[in-house]
């Protein structure tokens, strides 16, 4: 790590800290993430969620992974540096963003999501700190709790961070997808043009009433699964009628609005994947989606026999399993060009650097070693707006489902007596596996009511 010159701090996660360094080499500023716990073999670094995820990740709206390097047991991750967080863009404004600033940054983060969700991964802890933001570009990063959509469910070992957290995963269900990262999406989006948290809650359960509160509560009809799953932990859902979001969130348009309802909706299936979403009329001033992409919306495939069952969900739209050829189609109407993929891995005393200038391609498990290949290059569609593209957090879920279950809130009870306030709180997440949880305290934000730090 002696090639860069540290610069200042610029984050400090659950997970690590993040420092802006100078590469000495070539005068590049990038960020460097020193991740917190100690590792102690280069497999086990390798194994990281975050490394095995955002190595085959090239995306313009994600946040790009430049080298991995274990030294002295440390381990620090090397990022393209990024100026600002979108919380830190919302906290300290008093005017709100305009729609087309909104519409931007949705538009690029969807193109992010459609790619990550289209190569087999969904994120699982989408909030506005995990979206970097330099001038007009926005990228996905830390995807520490990032999933492989065909990865063995049940899923219990993390959730998001509680705020962007969808209720499926509040409900306990061992099974979701990609569509958490729609209902995450429809929150932020809500809060970029309000600049407060659409749904505050602060517990779990507050978290259920908050969105009853917002969106009403789930009839059968709406998501029969969701009532199943609440009565399978004894949970009551409160009785609550929900509000107009147009009067909730007055800024935004009527095509917003509609495209935040079906994002925030209630029964995952119900939710539009990223590409629909692109489609959808709020983004028609922007240009281009790719054909690949829009044709991969109708692409449904048999989920894994496991994901089927008691909670299956008839949800053809959202692919349970990675597409098995990641290649854009010929259709693809921007360039594509190849790029020689030379994954390398080095020995130099103490350290041990994985270089991310090349990518292994998707849905290899190769070894990092010596691996050669090559992988079609993703091209931004063509447009006014420069696009860009990286988070997550974990907690144990295991004592939710008592926690739900004691804790019965009808309409009134138990609602807590401190209301939202109306500025932009900061959002932790919970890293639950009691090895990487490192304790960070709760921070009340100064004259805010709220604390952003939402674990639980
Ligand atoms: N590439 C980057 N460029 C600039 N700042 C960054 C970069 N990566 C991370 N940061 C800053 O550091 C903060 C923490 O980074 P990150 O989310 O990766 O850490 P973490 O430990 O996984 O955090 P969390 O508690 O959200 O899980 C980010 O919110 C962001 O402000």
């Amino acid at each position: 790590m002696e090639r860069y010159k540290i610069i200042n701090e610029v984050g400090n996660g659950t997970f690590g800290n993040v420092w802006r360094a100078l590469n000495k080499q070539t005068g590049e500023v990038v960020a460097i993430k020193k991740m917190k716990k100690n590792y102690y073999s280069w497999e086990e670094c390798i194994n990281l969620r975050e490394v095995k995820s955002l190595r085959k990740m090239n995306h313009p709206n994600i946040v790009k992974l430049k080298e991995v390097v274990r030294e002295n047991d440390f381990l620090y991750f090397v990022f393209e540096y990024m100026d600002c967080n979108l919380y830190q863009l919302m906290k300290d404004r008093a005017k709100l963003f305009s729609e087309s600033e909104v519409r931007n940054w949705c538009f690029q983060v969807f193109q992010g999501l459609a790619y990550i969700h289209r190569r087999g991964y969904f994120h699982r802890d989408l909030k506005p700190e995990n979206l970097l933001v330099s001038q007009d570009i926005i990228k996905i990063a830390d995807f520490g709790l990032a999933r492989e959509i065909n990865s063995q469910p049940p899923f219990t070992e993390y959730v998001s961070t509680r705020w962007y957290r969808a209720p499926e995963i509040l409900l306990q269900s061992p099974i979701y997808g990609p569509a958490v990262d729609m209902w995450a999406m429809g929150a932020i989006m809500a809060e970029l043009f309000s600049l407060r948290p659409l749904f505050p809650g602060s517990s779990e359960a507050d978290e259920i009433y908050k969105i009853c509160s917002v969106i009403g509560t789930p009839s059968k009809r709406e998501w029969a699964q969701g009532l199943q799953l609440a009565s399978a932990i004894n949970y009551q859902f409160p009785q609550i009628a929900g509000v107009d979001l147009a009067l909730l969130i007055p800024s935004a348009s009527e095509d917003a609005i509609s495209l935040i309802t079906s994002l925030c909706s209630w029964d995952p299936c119900k939710r539009p994947t990223a590409v629909d979403a692109l489609q959808h009329p709020f983004f028609q001033s922007c240009f281009y989606v790719p054909p690949s992409l829009r044709t991969k919306t109708a692409v449904a495939k048999t989920p894994p026999a496991v994901m089927r069952g008691a909670l299956e969900q008839k949800c053809d739209k959202w692919s349970f399993g990675s597409l098995p050829n990641p290649k854009p189609s010929s259709n693809f109407s921007t360039v594509t060009s190849k790029v020689p993929i030379n994954t390398v891995t080095r020995v130099t005393g103490v350290q041990r650097r994985l270089d991310m200038n090349y990518q292994e391609p998707m849905g290899s498990d190769k070894s990092l070693k010596g691996s050669v290949n090559q992988q079609p290059k993703y091209r931004p569609p063509v447009r006014n707006v420069p696009m860009v593209g990286s988070g997550v957090t974990t907690r144990a879920i295991s004592d939710a489902a008592e926690k739900l279950a004691n804790v019965s809130i009808g309409s009134g009870r138990g609602r807590p007596t401190k209301q939202p306030v109306f500025k932009p709180m900061k959002a932790g997440g919970w890293h639950g596996q009691h090895d990487l949880f490192h304790g960070r305290s709760q921070e009340l934000l100064p004259g805010r009511s709220y604390s952003r730090k939402v674990a639980g």
